[in-house]
């Protein structure tokens, strides 16, 4: 059997009785290093131009990182060009350090200084692998012969550094396929390298330790940071980064949860892309920093502007379930969820803490229209309906008419299999509740009240043939409804009456909807008009012609929405 799990042994968990991290708070932003342009780069089919390298590196200086990793100078001629480049034209800002990766081999190393001849500053990162596969299998050497790789290629960048004193030097170290490495071993070799920097007599050291394959659970991760920094010498002295991939889907997690355990510095790219699954995403552990009222120190703030120039230089999409960034990651399609985005949404005012059910984050911050947080198909409610009219058209319905045209609504979208639009709803309530027959068309009313009640003298129906009603009743409705029983022979009982003053940006004051039943027909109706006694009566015209043309809810459905409403 080609599938089965027997292939493949547990990660042995850290032996560590007293970890701390499990109690840690992060309660503020690690210092970022941006590695798109470097693994992000390497793991693309068609690695960035020069031109696409450089529209990268200014979003990324524009949303704020101070240390960007723009390349591997010795491995390929467009990096080293782009280092130049960047050198040459002085696009550096002086708050921002640039950081180059190589191998610990003196040549790639002598060309990596060349690639950086007349920076201001910069981190100079060497790495190699120190796992138990990789020396066994790749490198072919026990651990002595590792750490001889680690000290030799410290001690190059260390001379070499000395010959360009113009520069602010920094020197990282990463113990390459760090998670399957033996713990002791991996500080044995952060210790060799540090013996030769000393970071206690003033030089910049970052030791970086990476998650290069995501083996673990992220608990383990940190417990092997944690251990990391409480057994490697000249702790005080250093700036301990992780830098996490995503082959487990943990990448975040596991920077997180590093950062608890003791990590200063998080490397990463922003969306996660990077070798097989991708690294750590930046903007999502930047934004789960924000969602907690923490200043994350990048402005992300222009995320459609990130997705389109990340897109446009990696050549990969952003899926629509992206955190913070894709698509649909503000969208309630499901009526629930809908309803109480809606409820939290009103009451919530200006200047509150957020809070809206369904919402971390207020997609507002990230340049989202609140258009996008309800869309409407067959798995929507009445709450998501009234939404859209509120919104979009300034339409409040009573509770009893959401529930009434929520059904409407949703034999339209199990009809059509997929979203319907804003459009389409008003186009539906226009349909199936305004729409005013030219016979039943209101023309004007006279109401006089005396101490008997009201008297009402209405004409109705076409310009040509207009047709004139007459009846009393207590109040207007009663009256008209008389009116209508005389001249047509419907009895008329009102079930349920609301009207509703209209916002701005409608030509129509207000909204009348009734409910009633006509000769034992129920039929609902609504109308749009200058005031809200001519809005009601055409309301009550526009229910009983459906009536008088056969167009009332069958009981059935009359019988639905009622027990709905109970
Ligand atoms: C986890 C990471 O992301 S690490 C970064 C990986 N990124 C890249 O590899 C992208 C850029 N790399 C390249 O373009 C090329 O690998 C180059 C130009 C750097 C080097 O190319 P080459 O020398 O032709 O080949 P290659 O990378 O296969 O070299 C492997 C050799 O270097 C040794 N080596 C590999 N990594 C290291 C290291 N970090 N330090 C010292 N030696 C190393 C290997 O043991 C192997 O030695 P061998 O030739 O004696 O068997
Ligand atoms: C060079 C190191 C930091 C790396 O990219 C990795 O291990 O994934």
């Amino acid at each position: 059997m080609a599938f089965d799990h027997r292939k493949y042994s547990a990660f042995k968990p850290v032996a560590k009785k007293d970890r701390r991290w499990p109690d840690q708070v992060i309660e503020k932003a690690p210092t970022w290093c941006a590695v798109d342009l470097r693994d992000g780069n390497q793991a693309l089919v068609k690695p960035m131009s020069v031109a696409q390298k450089q529209r990268l590196f200014d979003l990324l200086v524009k949303l704020g990182f101070k240390e960007i990793e723009i390349g591997f100078p010795a491995a390929s001629q467009p990096d080293f060009d782009f280092c130049r480049k960047l050198i040459e034209e002085n696009r550096i800002p002086d708050d921002v350090k640039i950081q180059v990766l190589t191998q610990a081999r003196p040549e790639l190393i002598e060309r990596t200084y060349q690639a950086l001849e007349g920076a201001q500053k910069a981190v100079v990162h060497v790495y190699n692998s120190t796992s138990t596969v990789q020396r066994e299998q790749v490198f072919g050497l026990d651990q002595a012969g590792i750490r001889a790789i680690a000290v030799r290629g410290a001690t190059v960048v260390k001379e070499i550094a000395s010959r360009y004193p113009d520069t602010d030097w920094t020197f990282q170290y990463s113990p390459e396929s760090f998670t399957g490495t033996e713990l002791d071993y991996a500080a044995e070799v952060i210790n060799a390298v540090t013996e030769v920097w000393r970071p206690d007599q003033g030089q910049p050291v970052i030791i970086n330790l990476p998650a290069t394959v995501e083996m673990a659970t992220p608990n383990v991760f940190a417990d092997q940071v944690e251990w990391i920094c409480e057994n490697i010498r000249y702790r005080e002295h250093l700036s301990i980064s992780v830098h996490t991939h995503n082959d487990r889907g943990c990448a975040v997690a596991a920077a997180e949860l590093a950062v608890m355990a003791g990590a200063d510095r998080v490397e990463g790219t922003l969306m996660g892309n990077g070798e097989r699954t991708g690294n750590m995403d930046l903007v999502t552990m930047a934004m789960n920093l924000y969602s907690q009222g923490i200043d994350p120190t990048l402005d992300l703030s222009g995320m459609a502007e990130i997705t389109d120039v990340v897109e446009a230089c990696t050549e990969i999409s952003t899926h629509p379930r992206h955190p913070y960034a894709g698509e649909l990651v503000f969208t309630a399609f499901s009526g629930s969820h809908q309803d109480a985005i809606r409820k939290c949404l009103s009451l919530r005012q200006e200047g509150q803490a957020w809070n809206v059910a369904y919402l971390p984050i207020d997609p507002f911050d990230l340049g989202r229209r609140y258009e996008e947080v309800v869309r409407i198909n067959s798995q929507s409610g009445k709450g998501g309906v009234a939404y859209v009219l509120e919104r979009d058209y300034k339409i409040s319905l009573p509770r009893w008419l959401q529930i009434e045209f929520s059904k409407v609504v949703q034999q339209e979208a199990e009809t059509n299999g997929g979203e319907i639009d804003s459009l389409t709803i008003h186009r539906l309530f226009d349909d199936r509740y305004l729409k005013v027959h030219a016979d039943w068309a209101l023309r004007s009313y006279d109401l006089h009240r005396d101490q008997d009640g009201v008297r009402a003298e209405v004409v109705m129906g076409r310009d040509v043939s207009p047709v004139m009603l007459e009846g009393r009743g207590l109040g207007a409705v009663e009256a008209v409804s008389d009116a209508l029983a005389k001249r047509f022979g419907v009895t008329v009982a009102v079930e349920a009456y609301d009207e509703f003053a209209l916002g701005e940006g409608t030509n129509a004051n207000a909204l009348a909807c009734i409910r009633l039943t006509a000769n034992g027909q129920h039929c609902s109706a609504a109308a749009l008009a200058e005031d809200t006694t001519s809005a009601t009566l055409q309301a009550l015209f526009s229910a009983v012609a459906q009536a008088v043309a056969g167009e009332a809810m069958s009981t059935e459905a009359a019988g639905a929405v009622e027990a709905a409403q109970a």
